[in-house]
């Protein structure tokens, strides 16, 4: 077995991705809500009224992103995911072949869009201080790094399934044969993990969130300054995120993978050929890139 699908080393690399979305949360929470950012339409963007279908600042500036990363090879690798899957231009690199360990399944699976809205909606309104300072540009282009975080974090799932399947193909097997996306939910979850990931990331927030100065860290003002440092996202409202929308998704992807994993043995012998709110992500069901699984291969 490659040692990318070692859980252990799946599991360093998630923990390592929590500093990455701690700090680009952090970023973002420099400014506010800018609600006009999110909103087809608020801010012309050109090019963007494809299809008779508006787009928002934040889509422009996701897409043309995208664009870029897209060109110097970021989307060939297992672990990331494109937000605009369909768009996406050619290369200017030459194509890297990775050894390929999750399987074909994995290929057809983006829950990107979802990603985008529960950021948008459920996320931001606890990250910034609400109203508008007009800082459009840097709000969209530092909630690109977040996106980008959040879904590299929540796709890993794939790697976790197939991790676990791995370890008991017969229990998994069973599951997904009888189509029971509830019992594989169950199979797959470990409550003292979750538990252990909510308190590490309040902790990191609590640590990374200071203001660090000379003398030492700045404490909050006002009435209740009581010495306590003064914190620039609030550790509750980034441990509930992990609790409440990152857990569950990268859940969301584990059972979606699981559930069309022997799709592809025997002319498909699975029950999640439609499973999931999946389409095309283009990404290649190999090994991941970047990762911590990566460089222990
Ligand atoms: O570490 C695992 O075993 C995972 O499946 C990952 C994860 C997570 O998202 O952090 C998800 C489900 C488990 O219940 C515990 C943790």
């Amino acid at each position: 077995m490659s040692s990318a699908l070692s859980l252990a080393n799946i599991r360093s690399s998630l923990i390592r991705q929590e500093d990455t979305i701690i700090f680009s949360f952090i970023e973002r929470a420099q400014f506010c809500r800018n609600l006009p950012v999110y909103t087809p339409d608020a801010i012309p963007v050109p090019g963007f009224d494809r299809c008779g279908r508006r787009y928002s600042l934040l889509e422009y500036v996701l897409r043309q992103t995208e664009q870029l990363h897209g060109s110097v090879r970021r989307y060939t690798s297992p672990d990331e995911h494109a937000f605009f899957p369909d768009d996406l231009p050619p290369l200017v690199l030459p194509p890297i072949t990775y050894p390929s360990v999750l399987d074909p399944c994995a290929d057809a699976i983006n829950i990107n869009d979802q990603i985008r809205r529960v950021y948008v909606d459920d996320i931001l309104p606890g990250l910034t201080v609400p109203g508008d300072d007009f800082n459009y540009g840097s709000s969209a282009t530092l909630d690109v790094p977040c996106l980008q975080a959040l879904s590299k974090r929540i796709h890993y799932g794939k790697f976790v399934a197939e991790a676990k399947f791995l370890a008991k193909p017969e229990e998994y097997s069973a599951l997904i044969r009888a189509g029971d996306a509830d019992g594989i939910m169950e199979l797959l979850t470990d409550k003292e993990v979750e538990r252990r990931v909510v308190e590490r990331v309040r902790r990191k927030v609590a640590t990374f969130g200071q203001d660090v100065t000379e003398h030492g860290t700045a404490a909050a003002a006002g009435a209740n300054g009581d010495g306590a440092p003064r914190l620039k996202v609030s550790p509750d409202l980034v441990a509930r995120v992990y609790e409440e929308i990152v857990m569950p998704l990268t859940k969301e992807v584990e059972v979606i993978y699981l559930l069309r994993r022997l799709d592809s043995q025997q002319g498909g012998t699975g029950a999640g050929s439609s499973a999931g709110s999946a389409s095309s992500s283009g990404s290649g069901s190999t090994s991941p890139s970047t990762s911590a699984a990566a460089t222990a291969r």
